[in-house]
């Protein structure tokens, strides 16, 4: 019997709701077995609101290990973070570095975070998470009154969770590594920073060819040290993009930082809302609100002015209402918006004055009151 054996064992064992096991969810702190007396030790540590669930973990992990030839006794460690759900921690985290949840602790600086998220693949959820990012940096910046861009310390941060395909530094015109301040455990990223957004990615990290089974296991840690290790001095937002999907990378983001709540963005046909919706009722289940629901590639508008519902229509709103959430806005289709991320100019910063450009402001006016105002009662999270 050997400690790889056990890991094995343990990775039989599903985080409770989720198809995925405690051991890629980084949730095993250590193993170890005791020939003479046949003790099978394990530590654990994880952050929740639900109290059931360290209990489930501890049962099942029990139950797996007594499985093992040679095991006649066990002893499990579970060390756990309580998060108070943000319904009952009552309201915003707001600018003084308050938190919605008890435990997981947003860096000192940091006044609030919230994740871009979409069910289903390819339905432009980086796209929004660039322009949106650039859109709050332009508002902030005229709210209070500094120049955007350039080289003003930005107050936004973008920070790109997708491992399997990290496009944020190409959307954004960032490429090379970020520089690297300290030494050994106390050293931190520096995050690179363009069109007035501080900017993290695996992208910055792995090249092309690192496999992607490699990257699998990484999402709890990257996002771990994208939060803790990352440099990211005083925010007023960080916009997290996550990975396509419903559930795992969800999960370990919550595990890891108080989110203020997530955006999900779909396109207006039904295969997307459906899995979107998917999403939602994920993020409902760990506490996260939903705070809207932008509909992108809503709309073709042709050279003759002629709107053509490529992808069906009224998906975003369907969503938004089941969900008991707002549409946030309605994104058209547009070929200068696929442009503006191929050569790292979002719209936003392209074409300032644009109609797109006032879309994405709007939404980022909303998103940055919204998160000043007291959580509504009766919020579906
Ligand atoms: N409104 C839009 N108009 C035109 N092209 C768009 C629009 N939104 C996104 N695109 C294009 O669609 C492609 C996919 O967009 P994007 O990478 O943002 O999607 P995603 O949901 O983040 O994808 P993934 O799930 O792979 O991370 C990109 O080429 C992007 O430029």
């Amino acid at each position: 019997m050997t400690a790889d054996d056990i890991k094995t064992q343990l990775a039989q064992v599903k985080y409770p709701g989720f198809s995925r096991d405690i051991v890629s969810f980084g949730l095993v702190r250590s193993v170890a077995f005791v020939e003479e007396s046949g003790t099978a030790k394990v530590s654990l540590a994880l952050t929740t609101s639900d109290p059931q669930v360290p209990l489930q973990i501890k049962t099942a992990v029990e139950q797996r290990l007594r499985e093992l030839p040679g095991v006649r006794e066990t002893i499990v460690d579970l060390a756990v973070t309580s998060v108070k759900p943000p319904a009952q921690a009552g309201g915003s985290s707001g600018a003084a570095g308050g938190n919605l949840a008890g435990g997981a602790q947003l860096p000192g600086g940091m006044a609030h975070a919230v994740a871009i998220a979409s069910g289903k693949g390819g339905v432009g959820k980086s796209t929004v998470a660039v322009n949106l990012a650039c859109a709050a940096a332009q508002v902030l910046a005229a709210r209070q009154g500094r120049a955007w861009g350039g080289q003003n310390s930005p107050r936004v941060g973008l920070m790109d969770c997708d491992i399997y395909g990290p496009s944020i530094p190409l959307m954004m015109g960032l490429s090379g590594r970020p520089e690297i301040k300290g030494e050994g455990a106390g050293a931190m990223i520096i995050p690179m920073a363009h069109h007035g957004v501080k900017v993290m990615s695996m992208g910055f990290l792995v090249d092309d060819n690192t496999p992607v089974v490699w990257r699998g296991p990484m999402i709890m840690k990257t996002v771990q040290q994208f939060i803790q290790n990352v440099d990211w001095g005083e925010l007023d937002l960080l916009l997290i993009d996550l990975p396509p999907g419903t559930g795992d990378a969800q999960l370990s983001l919550v595990q890891t930082i108080p989110l203020d709540g997530a955006i999900l963005v779909t396109t207006p046909q039904v295969a997307a809302t459906q899995v979107a919706r998917k999403g939602g009722l994920m993020f409902q289940k760990v506490n996260v609100p939903l705070l809207g629901v932008t509909e992108n590639m809503s709309d073709f508008v042709d050279s003759s002015g002629q709107h053509h519902a490529l992808f069906g229509s009224g998906g975003g709103a369907v969503t938004a209402e089941q969900l008991g959430t707002v549409l946030l806005g309605k994104v058209p289709l547009l070929s200068a918006i696929r442009e503006g991320g191929d050569i790292g100019q979002p719209i936003v910063v392209r074409e300032p004055d644009g109609e797109v450009a006032r879309l994405f402001r709007d939404m980022a006016e909303g998103l940055l009151d919204g998160l000043k105002k007291p959580r509504a009662a009766g919020n579906p999270a």
